[in-house]
């Protein structure tokens, strides 16, 4: 770790070593283990998490040991003096957390969906002094953040802070909730004074790959990260598998590398000019010859009007689609890549055809 970053907002106030690390366990278990991972990562990590209440995909499954916990994170910070963060779903564990005087609150992925709950809780925090940090919903919405982060400024909630958990998908993936950066850069335009921060383990589920994912994040210059931290965590009671210990914790984040923001490097920015002179050049061309697709597409709009013929024509769709992904291993380019591409060129084209076909 190397190169300061300069903080954003509150983090600034937190004094916090960087990177911003808060890490602990998914769900608090017992007085005994949260007191035990508190006690191995004190003194590296400025804010202690873990977990009240927890929100399962089915019943039946371990719910959180509830309220009986927020006692033990009070022993937590009374040993350890580090500040305790923790989720909250409802008005009512908005209450009881100020009760106990947590410090960082924040708002799960299954609760930044569902705009009602979003708003009580908004509500029960109203003109709070407390750190309020908001999850990304669990489908790839931007409005729906977007709409979170609003209904808490509006709330008077000044120490705000964005969570980047990745997003749910259909199609299995190496990811447990597959990042879709561009979303987190969007919101990070869109709230540029709002620290950002990555929660590697809830992307990957996986704990052989937080620190892959850690990296990427700090590269896209993230304010911090939220690690799973658990002393035993193959015998976690939730998330045994992204959980990882204080030991491997302290090693990855003594290897993440924190970047410079502003190259100052004569000769470097030169060499990224010239680069970029040739991307722009390149992107030029690019935007011409998908204009000219685009317009034979077109062409062939107006003849299947002529004709009735249907639009979407699937056969003709899956050999394209097979050629590019083959012609485009020849490029280096990955398959996942040019199939996200392709899709989107396709439906450009499927929609201009329909156009022409039903137009008046
Ligand atoms: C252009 C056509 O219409 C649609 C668009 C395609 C494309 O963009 O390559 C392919 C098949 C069709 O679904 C076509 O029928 O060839």
């Amino acid at each position: 770790m190397n190169n300061k970053v300069s903080f954003n907002n509150w983090l600034t106030d937190l004094n916090a070593e960087q990177p911003f690390v808060i890490a602990g366990p998914c769900s608090a278990e017992t007085p005994e283990q949260v007191l035990e991972i508190a006690h191995a990562i004190k003194g590296n990590v400025s804010v202690f998490r873990a977990g009240i209440w927890k929100p399962r995909t089915r019943p039946g499954g371990f719910e959180g040991v509830g309220a009986i916990g927020l006692k033990w994170l009070q022993q937590v910070k009374k040993e350890t003096g580090m500040l305790l963060a923790i989720e909250v779903a409802t008005a009512e564990h908005v209450r009881l957390a100020l009760e106990y005087d947590i410090d960082v609150l924040w708002i799960g992925a299954r609760t930044t969906v569902n705009p009602f709950a979003v708003q009580e809780i908004a509500d029960a925090l109203q003109n709070t002094h407390k750190v309020v940090l908001i999850k990304n919903p669990v489908n790839p919405d931007l409005s729906l953040w977007i709409g979170g982060v609003e209904r808490l400024q509006n709330a008077g909630i000044k120490k705000l802070g964005l969570v980047h958990r990745g997003f749910s998908t259909y199609e299995k993936t190496n990811y447990r909730n597959v990042p879709e950066w561009q979303i987190a850069i969007d919101i990070k335009e869109k709230f540029p004074h709002i620290p950002l921060i990555c929660d590697p383990s809830h992307i990957t589920g996986n704990r052989n790959k937080v620190e892959e994912v850690a990296q990427q994040a700090l590269d896209l210059h993230f304010d911090g990260l939220m690690i799973e931290t658990h002393t035993h965590p193959d015998e976690a009671w939730s998330d045994a598998a992204q959980q990882v210990t204080p030991e491997q914790l302290l090693d990855i984040m003594g290897r993440l590398q924190i970047r410079d923001v502003n190259q100052t490097d004569h000769e470097f920015n030169i060499k990224l000019q010239t680069y970029r002179e040739r991307i722009d050049k390149l992107d030029t061309s690019m935007l011409k010859i998908l204009g000219e697709r685009m317009l034979i597409v077109d062409e062939i709009g107006h003849i299947k009007r002529e004709q009735n013929a249907l639009v979407l024509q699937i056969e003709r769709w899956r050999e394209v689609l097979n050629k590019m992904k083959t012609e485009g291993s020849q490029f280096k380019l990955g398959e996942d890549f040019v199939t996200s591409l392709y899709k989107a060129i396709h439906q450009e084209s499927i929609d201009r055809q329909d156009k022409i076909i039903n137009k008046k």
